[in-house]
């Protein structure tokens, strides 16, 4: 009994050290907490298991031990047998108890007087026991409680271990993409090391390329320098021609007016116009003889029967500074009409009149037919075309010019505006002629001006007057015949580099026709017209007549025509007439006053011309 006894102790040992059980448990605890495996749970679990069942048997052994001393103490006595009886049935209870959970023990046995038996010694073991028990109970309940935390710290550490691994697989899913953005990033740097390799071998090309053009830059800009010398030298040069130029240019002005001069202030062409298909009837009798370099002669042959009833012929030959045969172009003409353009613009008066008699070919002279081709188009247009060129041409030497126009009748002596758009609005309007002596200039009051600054103003100006005269012909039969026009056109030139003013004009007239009264047997309003229409001439050619004698007196004032002239026919004139002469034999006398009125033109002296 003893040996058995004092082998519980042994397993007590085990038990009995709870440093050794706690530093056990602690390592055991420890471990787990380090490994976090579940084997390590289970070896745990294992030992704990293991410590329970040397518990248990620790105490079945002790019951045994007790319930066999209570079988001893039996045949002693019976109250102490019930009492052990009782006490072990008790016990074994609380044995049996002690295995789902607390132990009870049995209260100790009452003190004997006397020594102490084997019950008593057994009870005193017991005792002892007992509290050997009670202790280890509370070791077992301390670790019970020391395991159950661990098992806490356990799941705690299972449920932290999942989170890891959760952690881990996110770690593992953001390591993947940023392995990916890490790859992207290696593909971009590498394109860019791509490009930037590139960009270096641009660069170098680029740089080749700029040293070369640095090197053609060095070259231009030496060229440069070399080029702005020759400028400098060549505008120096253009200056010295330029003051040349107007040098040359005041010279050949001066040419100019000392061949006009020479020519004559007034000059005088005759043209004969061409028969025309509409024409079946005779031609006069015309000789031009040949001379070179241009015709000056035209010579008449014409028939007259004397008062014996003989015919004879009669040869008459006129002079003047140009005749033009029925080939003569519009061209021609104005080849000579040029030269009194340029003077013009040089800052002269100039005046071109057609004469003749109506349908000698006046009209188409100064202005064209009605469907002026560039080839057909007359005096006017070209006149004013030819200044055009001329103005331009001057610009080059700082000339500006402005151009202005007036375009009017004379019929019945009166004065009528020709550019109004509406005719009928003029009823009544007086106009008057009005002469600026200080410029030599005229210029009619009231009547429409335009600023002739391009051909189309010219073109439209043209059109108006044509058609202003053509509504006057419907109402007065054959109008243009009656009247005298004539379209003023009034120059201003200003050149800031010499301070320069030119100042001109050109009258450019086309007069009515010079057929005498007795042939025209002229009645009512058109016997009017014709008395106004002689009148006018006749004055003309007093005026004339006067300049040639170079009378001190000379009455402009006698007619509107040679009043609205004076400027144009006194001594700051270039004069051109044309006469216009009929080809049929039937005009043939009228033909001969027109001649003879030329060759009286022809032989007077205007002065001596001078500059505005
Ligand atoms: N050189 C010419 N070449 C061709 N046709 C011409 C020429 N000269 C005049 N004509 C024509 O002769 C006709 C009369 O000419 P125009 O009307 O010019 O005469 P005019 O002297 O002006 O007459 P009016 O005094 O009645 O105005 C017109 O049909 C015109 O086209």
């Amino acid at each position: 009994m003893s040996s058995r006894l004092s082998k519980l102790p042994v397993h007590m040992n085990v038990l009995n050290s709870p440093r050794k059980i706690k530093s056990a448990t602690t390592s055991s605890s420890k471990k787990l907490a380090n490994t976090s495996t579940t084997g390590n749970k289970v070896f745990s679990s294992a030992k704990n298991t293991s410590l329970k069942r040397k518990l248990q048997s620790a105490t079945t052994s002790s019951a045994k031990k007790l319930a066999s001393t209570s079988t001893t103490g039996n045949t002693s006595t019976t109250g102490n047998k019930v009492f052990s009886s009782a006490k072990n049935t008790s016990l074994k209870r609380k044995n049996v108890d002690s295995t789902r959970g607390r132990i009870q023990y049995p209260p100790p046995p009452a003190p004997l007087s006397k020594p102490p038996s084997k019950i008593e010694v057994l009870r005193d073991e017991n005792s002892k026991l007992k509290k050997q028990f009670d202790e280890l109970r509370k070791e077992y309940d301390e670790i019970i409680t020391e395991s159950k935390q661990l098992q806490n710290e356990i799941q705690e550490e299972e449920c932290a271990r999942k989170e890891y691994i959760k952690d881990i697989d996110r770690m593992k899913k953001r390591v993947a993409n940023e392995e990916a953005h890490v790859k992207e990033i290696e593909d971009y740097i590498a394109n860019l090391q791509q490009n930037r390799n590139d960009m270096i071998k641009n660069n170098s090309k680029l740089a080749s390329e700029m040293k070369a053009y640095r090197c053609e830059l060095e070259i231009a800009n030496e060229n440069i320098t070399n080029q702005s010398e020759n400028i400098t030298n060549n505008i120096n040069q253009i200056q010295e021609f330029t003051s040349k130029l107007q040098e040359y240019e005041r010279l050949r002005r001066k040419l100019h007016n000392d061949v006009q001069d020479l020519k004559g202030n007034i000059r005088v062409f005759c043209r004969v116009r061409p028969l025309l298909d509409s024409e079946s009837q005779n031609i006069a009798n015309f000789k031009f003889p040949k001379e070179i370099p241009f015709n000056r002669k035209i010579s008449l042959i014409s028939t007259k029967t004397n008062y014996l009833g003989e015919k004879k012929e009669i040869f008459k030959e006129y002079q003047f500074d140009q005749v033009f045969d029925t080939f003569a172009t519009q061209k021609d003409i104005f080849s000579e009409v040029a030269h009194i353009v340029q003077s013009v613009v040089d800052g002269y008066n100039g005046c071109i009149f057609a004469y003749g008699q109506t349908g000698a070919g006046k009209t188409y002279t100064m202005t064209g037919p009605t469907n002026a081709t560039p080839e057909t188009e007359g005096m006017i247009p070209r006149a004013v075309r030819l200044i055009y060129d001329i103005i331009q041409d001057l610009k080059t030497q700082c000339w500006k010019f402005t151009l202005e126009g007036q375009f009017i009748e004379i019929y019945n002596d009166n004065i009528r505006d020709l550019l109004v758009a509406d005719p009928s609005s003029t009823n009544g309007v007086k106009h008057k002629t009005i002469h600026d002596e200080r410029t030599g200039t005229t210029r009619i009051s009231k009547a429409t001006t335009v600023d002739l600054d391009c051909p189309n103003t010219l073109n439209q100006a043209l059109k108006t007057a044509a058609h202003n005269r053509a509504v006057a012909a419907t109402k007065c039969n054959a109008h243009s015949s009656r009247s005298h026009s004539v379209f003023m056109i009034r120059l201003r030139g200003t050149n800031d580099n010499s301070n320069e003013t030119r100042i001109g004009s050109l009258n450019l007239i086309d007069l009515a026709g010079s057929e005498r009264l007795s042939k025209s047997e002229s009645k009512g309003d058109q016997l009017q017209e014709a008395k106004h229409i002689n009148s006018s001439l006749s004055h003309l050619k007093t005026v004339i007549q006067g300049i040639k004698k170079d009378s001190c007196h000379i009455n402009f004032r006698d007619s509107s025509l040679t009043w609205l002239l004076k400027n144009s026919l006194g001594g700051n004139a270039k004069v051109l007439m044309l006469v216009n002469i009929s080809p049929l034999e039937s005009s043939l006398s009228e033909t001969e006053s027109s001649l003879e009125f030329a060759r009286m033109v022809n032989s007077a002296h205007v002065g001596t011309a001078h500059k505005n």
